[in-house]
């Protein structure tokens, strides 16, 4: 396959970019900081560094961005030496970040009006599952993009869907997202009234995971969470960005949605007591009453 630009190498770009180097991609990346020494990493594995996100669309036919929020995703397209700079007939971008579907559409129509294809496809998945390339793929756009990408979205992901057009992509994994950060905060309550009322948490992890609602991400969490440890894998300034927009979407919907807006309470307060670059599960602490004595 032709040449993958990648924008965008933080927790998830630079483990995806590496899967599929990994997999015998070539790949052009790009990130807004260059100090963080990821460009060493990713050279040694064969990808070339871009010096603006200008310069790798020149350079490739196709071009992932991973960037942390709509501001972020909307920068690398219309800002100096952005996307739209090069994009023409010909190339496609693929924005895989989470954003709300209004960012999505207006990068779509400016890619569009240059004659560019672009499709949307955010991902299910943390971390590790980026660097397993076990990623769910939720794209929406152009179809025939879609089918381009989709031997590279194989080494990315264990699942794509084509969700029909833009904003469907956005607006399935902020509802994805906004039930995990709702149920993040119930296993945190939860965690905190077992203790407080004489239980072993670690108990409540075996019970929990013999029973109906026994899921990956409590049997992932739990352990770390019981130890104080959030290392970051999922940001939780990045869970709160998805809980606002979440929320923004129900508002437009008429949707209720107070055990999503109870969780946003949560991670705004865990934002503003510090810990929004730590893991998400780290909004435990806020439900402990505690500081966190690691990262
Ligand atoms: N981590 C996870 O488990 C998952 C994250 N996501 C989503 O993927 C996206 C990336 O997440 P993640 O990798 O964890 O986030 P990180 O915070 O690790 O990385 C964010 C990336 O965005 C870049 N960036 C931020 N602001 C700008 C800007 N104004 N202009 C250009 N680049 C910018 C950063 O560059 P710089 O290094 O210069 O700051 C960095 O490359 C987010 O939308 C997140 O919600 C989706 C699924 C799972
Ligand atoms: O957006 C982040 C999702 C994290 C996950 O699905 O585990």
């Amino acid at each position: 396959m032709e040449e993958i630009g990648f924008l965008g190498m933080g927790i998830m770009g630079k483990a995806m970019a590496m899967n599929l180097l990994r997999h015998g991609f070539k790949v052009s990346v790009w990130n807004r900081t260059l100090s963080k020494g990821f460009c060493d990493e990713l050279k040694e594995h064969g990808a070339s560094v871009g010096e603006s996100p200008a310069a790798v669309i020149k350079k490739c036919k196709y071009t992932i961005g991973m960037l942390s929020d709509p501001a972020a995703a909307l920068s690398v397209v219309f800002d100096k030496d952005g996307i739209l700079e090069e994009i023409c007939s010909g190339k496609g971008y693929i924005d895989m970040s989470t954003v709300d579907a209004e960012t999505s559409s207006k990068i779509s129509e400016a890619v569009k009006k240059k004659g560019g294809s672009f499709l949307e496809a955010p991902v299910s998945g943390s971390k590790k599952p980026a660097e397993d390339g076990q990623l769910v793929i939720l794209s929406a756009g152009d179809k025939g993009l879609y089918d381009a990408i989709l031997p590279a979205f194989d080494v990315l992901g264990k699942k794509s869907f084509f969700l029909g057009e833009v904003g469907n992509g956005a607006k399935m994994k902020l509802v994805v997202n906004m039930i995990m950060g709702s149920m993040m905060n119930a296993f945190s309550e939860g965690l905190v009234l077992a203790d407080k009322s004489g239980l072993s948490p670690n108990t409540l992890l075996d019970v929990l995971d013999l029973g109906a609602i026994a899921n990956p991400m409590f049997k992932m969490k739990g352990p770390s969470m019981i130890q104080n440890s959030y290392s970051p894998a999922f940001p939780l300034k990045h869970q709160q960005k998805d809980m606002r927009l979440a929320l923004a979407l129900g508002d437009e919907n008429a949707v209720s949605m107070p055990v999503a807006a109870a969780a946003n309470e949560a991670f705004k307060k865990a934002r503003s007591t510090g810990l929004g670059d730590l893991d998400f599960s780290a909004v435990y602490e806020i439900f402990k009453g505690t500081e966190p004595s690691s990262a």
